[in-house]
């Protein structure tokens, strides 16, 4: 006991062989910090968690952090008063004379007692109101600010290890900061108690007490080490847990439901389950059984050291030393003593578990601080490009031991639409992020009208950028909502508030004329004359109370959604992937009318849809391989050929290759 073990930052560990689903400790932190629950460490920690609860308390509410404070120092002093009290009705009712007298003598003492007793109660009440009023309103404050500093970072914080992770610890963090204010007060009460019995022990002999905290000391040190058992079997099981719950929302979800019955998958995937639960019952009995056995040798040892105890008591009591009312005080204020180290020490194990969530929270929110945007890039506003120029552009994801994009140069002029074409991971989706400023360039440069996208401020680059990616997000939120994103053309930003005379911000003609001419360029009319409100239908799941769509409705409402932004920049990623044919012909029938004020960028693996294009870019491998117009490619020798080749003339490319 008493050591600290330090143990250097992990990665996450890669499994090697065949890998079995298992959950990830990011950085090793949490096992690193349930081994070192130890009591000298406990003993540094708890003040400054207690601080940090109490701190977080006063931002969210300076009145009710300062009664809080007031309350527990209130009962920890009536405590002693009611302790002293004892002594009083003790040495009253073993005083001189009858019945009736020494009744008469106690009763203001047990008055005392009884008073005392009576406020505690109030007292408690108040505190646990007040925390409890606090704790939620916390919590949701953490969950705002994780939001806030994730939403705020580069996209590029996302492909970096661990970021993922940590920002679900962050999660669980910011939902611990209410267990945080608790258990902080707890402890507060738990030490006003000590204090307060411990003073009076002090006061009824001086032996008492150092007799009192060497008998304690077996039974803490043995609670100590069962919270460290607790603590790390918790961090184990939770991480299987974790895992439990995702599997069981994969296995119970209707997604996956049609593949589950189709695949007959029910066996396997129970199976799956149940081997994960036993992982966690193996786990949970090994602990069960140690903290029993840890508890054991405590409770012996305590045993005895109590007896000590009380057999100092009884010594001291025949030799005179300690009055028999004293003596009777004494039995009290020992029995607080021992129950508030009790709690002292669990407390404090709980609050030391919390604690390393919360740390989580805070950690996320400093590396998230790192990954800012605006640290990051400059305060630019661009107006629509004219020109987007690369010149020798390469960009490689964190970690990564090749380019994604490597060398490019190309020059892209607004009314022109490229296409990129390639194989799987040649580079076309990175070099689409590239181009609109999500992803800077790790090598070369890459200018809109001869300015470098890191010297504009993120957002006003971002206005100027409409796109559709390949998995493009289906908000829960009206058809109008998710077309406009909030931000309606001629009208007001939607805000959620109602604008005046009931009617919505932005909801004005002006704005829904602008929805619908874009829904009609991207086949998303059909869809909306088919929804039970029109713009005003919620698009969500029917748990949601919402209407569902089918993968294509949803393909033309994401187009709409870049057709009404008024961007200078359109970046189409594999658009039309799950149109039908009327609808992907009236999308490529409409593009040349869409570039007539923006440069588009149009990303996809059907070679005929191509043709509508001014230029197209063939990569391979990240690097540009060939570039020109449809009818030069076809008929050139190399990759685009060989693609067209495997996609209308079944296979035969490869002969024409040999
Ligand atoms: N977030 C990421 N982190 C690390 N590597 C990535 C990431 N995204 C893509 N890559 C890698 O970068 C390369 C290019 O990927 P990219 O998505 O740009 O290809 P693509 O041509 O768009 O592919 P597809 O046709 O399948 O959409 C691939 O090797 C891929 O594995």
């Amino acid at each position: 006991m008493g050591t600290v073990t330090v143990v250097p930052e992990q990665k996450p560990r890669k499994p090697e062989g065949d890998e079995d689903l298992r959950f990830v400790d990011p950085t090793g932190s949490r096992e690193r910090a349930g081994r070192s629950i130890r009591t000298v460490d406990m003993a540094r920690r708890l003040p400054a968690l207690v601080r940090r609860s109490l701190g977080l308390a006063w931002r969210v509410d300076k009145r009710a952090a300062v009664g809080l404070l007031v309350c527990q120092a209130a009962s920890g002093a009536i405590q002693a008063l009611g302790l002293f009290a004892v002594s009083g009705t003790i040495g009253a009712v073993l005083g001189e004379g009858d019945t009736y007298d020494r009744l008469l003598a106690a009763w203001p003492s047990l008055a005392t007692i009884g008073a005392a007793a009576a406020a505690r109660a109030v007292l408690g009440i108040v505190v646990n109101w007040l925390s409890s009023r606090l704790g939620p309103f916390m919590s949701r404050e953490a969950e705002l600010m994780l939001l806030e500093s994730a939403t705020a970072t580069e996209l590029a914080a996302y492909d970096s290890p661990g970021f993922n992770e940590r920002r679900e610890a962050a999660d669980r963090g910011a939902q611990t900061a209410q267990d945080l204010v608790t258990q902080g007060q707890d402890l507060i009460a738990a030490s006003a108690s000590l204090i307060a019995s411990a003073g009076v022990l002090a006061v009824l002999h001086p032996l008492l007490l150092p007799l009192l905290m060497a008998a304690s000391l077996p039974q803490a040190l043995a609670q100590i080490s069962a919270a460290r058992v607790h603590y790390l079997s918790q961090l184990e099981m939770s991480g299987n847990a974790r895992l439990l719950s995702i599997l069981r929302w994969h296995v119970s979800d209707r997604y996956a439901a049609d593949q589950i019955r189709t695949g007959t998958m029910r066996p396997f995937l129970l199976a799956k389950y149940r081997s994960i639960t036993e992982r966690i019952n193996r786990v949970e009995r090994r602990a069960v059984d140690k903290g029993a056995r840890m508890a054991l040798v405590g409770a012996v040892c305590g045993g005895m050291a109590a007896t000590g105890v009380w057999a100092a008591l009884v010594v001291l009591s025949a030799n005179g030393r300690l009055s028999l009312a004293h003596a009777g005080a004494a039995v009290f204020a020992l029995q607080t003593v021992g129950q508030s180290l009790r709690g002292l020490v669990t407390g404090g194990a709980r609050i030391m578990r919390t604690g390393l969530y919360w740390d989580d929270w805070q950690d996320f929110l400093q590396r998230a601080g790192g990954f800012r945007s605006t640290l990051r890039r400059g305060t630019l506003t661009p107006a629509p490009p004219r020109t987007i120029e690369l010149r020798d552009v390469s960009y490689r994801y964190e970690e990564a031991d090749a380019d994604a994009v490597h060398g490019v140069t190309l020059t892209l002029r607004r009314g022109e639409v490229l296409a990129l074409v390639g194989y799987n991971g040649s580079g076309k989706t990175t070099l689409g992020k590239l181009l609109t400023g999500l992803y800077l360039p790790t090598g070369g440069s890459l200018c809109w009208d001869g300015v470098a996208t890191g010297e504009m401020d993120p957002d006003a680059l971002w206005a100027q950028v409409a796109m559709v990616p390949q998995d493009y997000a289906r908000w829960p939120l009206t058809a109008r909502e998710n077309i406009t994103l909030g931000q309606p053309r001629g009208g007001r930003p939607r805000g959620g508030s109602e604008g005046a005379g009931g009617l919505p911000p932005g909801e004005g003609e002006a704005g829904d004329a602008a929805v619908r001419e874009a829904c009609a360029a991207s086949g998303a009319d059909d869809v909306l004359a088919k929804l039970r409100s029109g713009l005003d239908t919620l698009l969500a799941r029917d748990w949601l109370g919402g209407q569902e769509l089918s993968g294509g409705q949803w393909q033309r409402i994401a187009l709409a959604r870049a057709f009404h932004r008024e961007a200078g920049l359109l970046v189409l990623d594999e658009p039309t992937a799950a149109l039908d044919p009327l609808g992907e012909y009236r999308i490529f029938a409409g593009l040349r009318q869409l570039a007539a004020t923006r440069a588009v960028v149009l990303i996809t693996h059907r070679l005929t849809n191509v043709a509508t294009a001014d230029r197209i870019l063939v990569l391979d491998q990240g690097r540009v391989v060939q570039q020109g117009t449809f009818d030069e490619l076809v008929d050139e020798p190399g990759l685009f050929r060989d693609l067209w080749a495997y996609q209308h003339e079944r296979g035969t490319a490869g002969e024409a290759r040999g």
